[in-house]
């Protein structure tokens, strides 16, 4: 049987990148997917992409730094399949902010509503539904960074609201077990994808190297030649969403390539 048959999963986040790859297995893998992000002509793109006569998609535009907008976003998922089996969390603000010497902590502020409340937000307004179907997954997608030394510096503010994501992670594991919801994170490295295709493109350009070269030093640390792209990273969180992870919660999974072992 496939891997997520009859399960409803709600994805936050979905743009280009990750969000939409998690999307995208999720249906392939024989679940339903309810996608969330703030700009609406992305999501009708991703749905119509992965699900063109729409049976196993549905979406809504939803800012997770809006309580009310999570609370509509799990309602439409309870509308149109009945119910909640799995929330996988892609939304972040996942730019380079400056350190901490330059901090300004308006913008740490933001960061942290959207990358750790946001998610908590989202997190909570599945709740009732996971519970009422006898327990179910909630998946964050943290970073790295979150648990070594960055490759990349100045993005204190983004490392410290993934890395008490992860925190989070192990406390809610322990508050949700005895409803059956599990609670896992999965952390990526430099993933290959949209956000970090332009960022070769861009460091090729500026420096007048090859892409080849910045490609082969982000590589360098990597056990495996190449970097894990989005498709991966998904595969992995949609393992976590589903009943064949059952007896998995409070852990976190970095799929990386290699490039960090623990
Ligand atoms: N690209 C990388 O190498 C790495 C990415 N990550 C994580 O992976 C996820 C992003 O995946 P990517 O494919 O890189 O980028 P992406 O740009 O596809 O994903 C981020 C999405 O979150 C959305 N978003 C931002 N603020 C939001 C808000 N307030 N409400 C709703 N949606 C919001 C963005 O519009 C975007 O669609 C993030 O959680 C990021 O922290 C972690 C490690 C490495
Ligand atoms: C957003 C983002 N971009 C690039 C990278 C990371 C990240 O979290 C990371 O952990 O390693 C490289």
């Amino acid at each position: 049987m496939s891997l997520l048959a009859g399960k409803t999963v709600v994805v936050s986040g979905v743009g280009a990148g990750l969000g939409h790859q998690v999307a995208a297995a999720v249906v392939r893998d024989g679940g339903n997917a309810v996608l969330g992000a703030r700009t609406e002509a992305n999501l009708a793109k991703s749905a119509a992409g992965i699900d063109p006569d729409g049976a196993h998609t549905a979406y809504r535009a939803t800012d997770i730094t809006d309580e009310g907008q999570c609370e509509a976003l799990a309602g439409l998922a309870r509308e149109r399949f009945g119910g909640i089996d799995a929330v996988v969390h892609v939304a972040a603000w996942d730019s380079y902010f400056g350190g901490l010497a330059d901090a300004d902590f308006t913008t740490w502020q933001s960061v942290i509503d959207v990358n750790l409340l946001g998610t908590l937000r989202m997190t909570r307004a599945c709740l009732p539904a996971l519970r009422a179907g006898g327990g179910g997954s909630v998946v964050f997608i943290g970073t790295q960074s979150a648990v070594a030394a960055p490759s990349q510096v100045k993005q204190a503010a983004y490392a410290a609201s993934k890395g008490a994501l992860t925190s989070v992670m192990y406390s809610l594991a322990r508050e949700l077990g005895p409803d059956r919801i599990r609670v896992n994170s999965v952390l990526p490295g430099w993933m290959w994808g949209p956000p970090v295709q332009a960022y070769v493109r861009f460091t090729a350009h500026t420096e007048g190297v090859p892409e080849g070269e910045v490609l082969a030093r982000l590589t360098e640390r990597m056990a495996l030649p190449e970097p894990a792209t989005d498709g991966d990273v998904a595969d992995a969180a949609v393992f976590l969403a589903s009943d064949r992870a059952r007896a998995i919660t409070g852990q976190s999974l970095l799929v990386n390539a290699g490039e960090l072992m623990r």
